[in-house]
């Protein structure tokens, strides 16, 4: 079996929302991918365990969402190599501000690629991931420059109401 390149995990269920967007741009990519539920807070044991067999399971990316202290991003890359891109999601009573400062503010030494607040953050996470593997794979780079130039079209023909 081909290993699963990208896995998508977040602090919680309840992050499902903007983690979503994550995933559907892997799918609309073709890019096989695993998405679970895995916290640094809650369950830290399988967060390690997580982190540790990523490299060994052929992970090329692990996209972490997390809200609030949202330390799962850089925990995971705290226990492996594997690149870490970190998506804020918006929380209750800060906006999300919280959760990109927790992702964003890595010392030195420890990087997590950290990506905009919310479904933005998750589908550009997500994009960048396809970037990295198309580094390696002409055929999913077409696609990426294809879905650029339908991008481009769509704003071109985007129209404003009259003054
Ligand atoms: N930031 C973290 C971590 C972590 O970083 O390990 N685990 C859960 N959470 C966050 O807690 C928020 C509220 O979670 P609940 O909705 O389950 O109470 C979620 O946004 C989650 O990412």
């Amino acid at each position: 079996m081909n290993p699963i390149p990208v896995g998508v995990v977040m602090g919680s269920s309840s992050d499902w929302d903007t983690m979503q967007h994550a995933v559907q741009i892997l799918s609309q990519f073709g890019v096989a991918h695993e998405a679970r539920v895995v916290s640094a807070h809650r369950m830290p044991d399988d967060m390690f365990a997580y982190a540790e067999a990523a490299a060994a399971r052929g992970l090329k990316a692990i996209i972490a969402g997390a809200g609030g202290a949202a330390h799962l991003p850089g925990m995971l890359a705290a226990k492996t190599v594997v690149p870490v891109l970190g998506v804020p999601v918006a929380s209750k009573h800060l906006s999300g501000v919280d959760s990109l400062h927790s992702i964003v503010q890595m010392p030195k030494g420890v990087p997590v690629a950290t990506f905009a607040i919310g479904p933005a953050g998750a589908a550009n996470a997500a994009l960048f991931a396809v970037a990295m593997l198309a580094n390696h794979d002409d055929a999913l780079r077409a696609k990426l420059q294809a879905f650029r130039a339908e991008q481009t079209e769509a704003a071109r023909a985007m129209t404003l109401p009259p003054a």
